[in-house]
């Protein structure tokens, strides 16, 4: 039988006496597109912050392609394949998007502090640029990330979490503040991620979430409330009472 990607048993985290998740258990198989969404304060990126290690769960399991990561600290599940993006931008802003992306490559190196100018033909800076040309970058590699548009920055942000070629790729919330202009390109670069990849995407709007997704959970006061494809998302008359009936 075929381990899943990501196993979720039981989680629950409490903030205090505030419960934030509740009781989630779900499995993404290797490859699936998994988006989680749900109206504000559901619970969404405390979730994603369980999984990727930030905050401990405080009850429940997770685990990586068969292996138990419930207590482990966020760099150690960077090593065992876990890629993810974060809400607040952690891109060099004086820095051109080649360093940028050369920077996440050497990142998880054991030289990592020492950033130096790559020599010519060095391997990371081939990565580097392949990740540039994945992510529709390659035209901007001289370009200082501070001239770049709000979209092209997210690529690249996508393009940094998978420098250390991740086998499940967390990432949260990747459109939002994005333009309308600037949604269907990084639609198109999440589609086109290869299937190796397990992607599990946190995201409160439905217009990137369904087109992104073999699977989506919806979650409301902490909890799993809906769990279907696509089309039956946007049918389905619990989700439609959150989204329409003024829980969003
Ligand atoms: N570090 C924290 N300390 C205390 N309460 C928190 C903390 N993080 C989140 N919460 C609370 O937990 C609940 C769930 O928040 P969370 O940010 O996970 O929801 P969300 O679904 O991601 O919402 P949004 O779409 O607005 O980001 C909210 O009531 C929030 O105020």
């Amino acid at each position: 039988m075929t381990q899943p990607a990501l196993r979720l048993a039981g989680v629950s985290r409490r903030f205090g006496a505030l419960q934030a998740v509740r009781d989630v258990s779900f499995d993404v198989m290797p490859g699936e597109r998994r988006a989680v969404l749900g109206p504000n304060g559901a619970g969404k990126t405390t979730l994603f912050n369980t999984i990727c290690g930030d905050y401990p769960p405080t009850a429940g399991s997770i685990a990586l392609f068969g292996e138990d990561i419930t207590g482990l600290r966020p760099h150690r599940r960077t090593r065992m394949g876990i890629g993810r993006t974060y809400q607040t931008s952690l891109l060099f802003n004086g820095l051109t998007v080649l360093d940028n992306l050369f920077i996440a490559v050497r990142g998880l190196r054991p030289n990592r502090f020492s950033f130096l100018r790559p020599a010519r033909g060095d391997a990371g800076l081939a990565k580097a640029r392949e990740l540039a040309e994945r992510m529709r970058l390659s035209h901007l590699l001289g370009t200082e990330v501070l001239n770049l548009s709000h979209g092209q920055r997210r690529q690249l942000e996508v393009g940094m979490a998978l420098a250390g070629d991740p086998r499940l790729l967390m990432l949260d919330e990747p459109a939002a503040g994005l333009s309308p202009g600037d949604r269907p390109e990084l639609l198109r670069l999440l589609r086109e991620l290869p299937r190796t990849l397990t992607l599990v995407l946190i995201e409160h709007d439905m217009d990137i979430a369904l087109p992104a997704a073999d699977i989506v959970t919806v979650m409301k006061d902490g909890e799993v409330v809906v769990e279907a494809t696509p089309d039956r998302i946007a049918q389905d008359p619990v989700v439609q009472a959150i989204y329409l009936g003024g829980g969003h």
